[in-house]
């Protein structure tokens, strides 16, 4: 048959680009977001990446060989080092304390988005797993190739978001991204048009989650 990673982002095209093209990423990109906003999404973002580190461990845990377990390690170690550890130091630029993160109530939208991906790897196989998890790894990479090409995007120290661009258009995650899509090609190569029906759903489902994390900064929204 032989999908590629493109095909799941065809199949949920107006969806997908909402999620890349949301106003909460333009925002960012031209240096308007209000600051309440991006601190309120800043400590979001923080429980958000716990869950993940815990999805991406579940992976790790759910993998059959070598080459899988090389690769969910290689998900877990982006998260928990390159992001998360990131994210620390740069709530704290942003007035927020590490006391404060740990003590934060969690948003609606981060329950339902994480517990969304953790639920869809309980019941389901590595790959399923991987598709919820690619609109938040891949998704990223791609909305920051996208913020690059637009006129309105500030670069520089006239953008005060500017380490957060950075940090998604960075060699690291950009390679991250690049080997996520890589392995998802490689496994979507031979499925059939039922489970990628399934995978469809899965993929379209997490983006439509991201979209409301999006949001969810915007509106300040509990
Ligand atoms: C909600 C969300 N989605 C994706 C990412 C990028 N890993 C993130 N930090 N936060």
């Amino acid at each position: 048959m032989g999908y590629r990673f493109s095909d799941l982002t065809q199949a949920c095209h107006d969806d997908w680009r909402a999620y890349i093209e949301h106003d909460f990423v333009r925002q960012l990109a031209a240096g308007t977001l209000a600051d309440e906003a991006f601190r309120h999404y800043l400590k979001q973002d923080y429980l958000f990446l716990i869950h993940f580190g815990r999805a991406y461990a579940l992976a790790t845990y759910k993998s059959r060989d070598i080459t899988e377990l090389r690769h969910s390690l290689e998900g877990l170690k982006t998260i928990i080092d390159v992001e998360l550890g990131l994210h620390i130091d740069y709530c704290r630029e942003w007035g927020i304390s590490e006391a404060d993160l740990a003590g934060l109530p969690e948003a609606r939208a981060t329950m339902a988005y994480t517990r969304y991906v953790l639920d869809t790897g309980n019941r389901g196989d590595l790959l399923d797993m991987h598709v919820a998890l690619a609109p938040c790894l891949v998704g990223y990479g791609v909305i920051s190739q996208w913020q690059a090409e637009q006129p309105f995007t500030i670069r520089g120290d006239a953008n005060p978001f500017e380490k957060w661009l950075q940090m998604y258009a960075s060699d690291a995650f950009q390679a991250a991204m690049r080997d996520e899509i890589a392995w998802l090609d490689a496994r979507l190569a031979d499925i059939t048009p039922e489970r990628f029906e399934q995978l469809t759903t899965i993929f379209r489902d997490a983006t439509r989650l991201e979209i409301d994390f999006w949001q969810m900064g915007l509106d300040l929204a509990d």
